[in-house]
């Protein structure tokens, strides 16, 4: 069995993980070796039933050295320290990180198997050792659109990303979540009272939100009844990184020959842990809508095309419906007034599943398997 190093387990990605790893059993096929940053020497969790001792040393370059496979949640700080001095060391073994440090390495490949597992196969037969999980909206745009791109259907696509709180972090979502009850309780005596006249009990939340009483300290600004049109750091071309991430990671997933240009605005909303994004693609050439659907749908296990229905896109195409499913539905699906080339789409997909988690399971599978 090989020695399986975790780092970032008891994160927010990393619980994820490690909660899929058990309903998997994947830790029946490997031995763990759990590593902190803050708790060393503390008692090891005891996943899958296995007892692994005590937690060690997460900046330990010995004690890394003696791993065959390490799987990092920690984040990019982390990655940047240790991975050079991992590797400088001579270590051979495979490292898969779900920290955006290192995706755009010529010698890492970016891992969303249902998409991509001919080119993560053909890496690892060359002797790739380097395996880091893609942006959540690029990981779950390619999960429920991946039948287009896969027929080599699309000239480009344009995307209003609507990302959850949790891309940010676990702070983030407390935030948020205290922000809502902030306002709630701010005007919960007048929202009781049936006769009190809507616009004042608006004009009192506003107020309370500009007031600077809100938590701000993650977002920067009041996210509840609002949202944010930046995510990522800004660009000298004006896009956000998040945006430049989009067309960058797409084509590197798909090692597409070509680039297919992909851009638009990603913006921050008050959903938990699950992203949107509206799509408009234009097409290589008019295909029948039935036709897209069946592509769409035939492509992975985990993708459901959603019929362009009111009833069942308000059932089954919103984050409410979506969070802690493996489903990734794509729905609103019509050709637009620009022309037949022009289709609109609208997906939905939980970002710590696909858009985190789940690419670094099956990674870890890949290898062990
Ligand atoms: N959030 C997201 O959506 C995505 C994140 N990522 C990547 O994953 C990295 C980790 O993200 P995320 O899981 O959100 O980060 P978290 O902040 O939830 O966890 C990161 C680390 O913080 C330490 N920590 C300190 N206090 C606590 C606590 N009370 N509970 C749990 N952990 C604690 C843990 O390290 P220790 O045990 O060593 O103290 C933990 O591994 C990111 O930096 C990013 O690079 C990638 C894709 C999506
Ligand atoms: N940036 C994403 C989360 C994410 O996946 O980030 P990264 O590309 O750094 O892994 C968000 O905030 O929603």
């Amino acid at each position: 069995m090989k020695n399986v190093g975790f780092i970032g387990w008891r994160g927010m990605v990393g619980s994820v993980l490690m909660s899929r790893m058990s309903e998997e059993r994947d830790f029946d096929m490997i031995n763990p070796v759990f590593f902190s940053t803050s708790q060393l020497g503390q008692a090891a969790p005891a996943f899958g039933g296995k007892s692994a001792g005590a937690l060690q040393d997460a900046f330990d370059i010995e004690a890394l050295k003696a791993l065959d496979i390490i799987i990092t949640c920690q984040g990019g700080d982390y990655t940047s320290e240790v991975y050079p001095k991992l590797r400088e060391s001579g270590w051979q073994g495979y490292w898969i990180d779900a920290a955006s440090t290192l995706r755009m390495k010529d010698d890492a490949i970016i891992i969303l198997d249902p998409v991509n597992h001919q080119v993560i196969r053909q890496g690892l037969d060359s002797g790739i050792k380097t395996f880091v999980g893609g942006n959540c909206t690029v990981s779950l745009m390619l999960m429920s659109l991946g039948g287009l791109f896969a027929n080599d259907l699309v000239e480009w696509a344009s995307v209003a990303t609507y990302q959850a709180a949790s891309g940010g972090g676990a702070r983030h979502m407390r935030e948020l979540l205290t922000q809502m009850g902030m306002l709630h309780d701010h005007v919960a005596t007048s929202l009781q009272d049936p006769a009190s006249a809507i616009l004042d009990i608006e004009r009192s939340v506003t107020d309370f939100t500009r007031s600077g009483t809100l938590p701000t300290d993650n977002f920067g600004v009041p996210l509840a009844g609002s949202l944010i049109p930046w995510i990522d750091k800004q660009l000298d071309n004006g896009q956000s990184r998040e945006e430049w991430k989009g067309q960058a990671e797409t084509n590197k997933i798909l090692s597409t020959r070509h680039t297919i240009p992909v851009d638009g605005l990603c913006v921050r909303v008050g959903a938990l842990r699950c992203h949107s994004q509206a799509f408009t693609l234009k097409l290589k050439k008019d295909v029948p809508l039935n036709e897209i659907e069946q592509l769409l749908a035939s492509h992975n296990e985990w993708v459901k095309v959603v019929p362009n229905d009111r009833d069942i896109t308000m059932r089954e195409l919103t984050p409410a419906a979506v969070t802690g499913r493996l489903t990734t539905p794509v729905g609103r699906l019509r050709k637009l007034n620009m022309g037949p080339e022009y289709l609109s789409a609208f997906t939905v997909g939980d970002q710590l599943l696909w858009g985190a988690a789940e690419p670094l399971r099956r990674m870890l599978r890949l290898l062990i398997d």
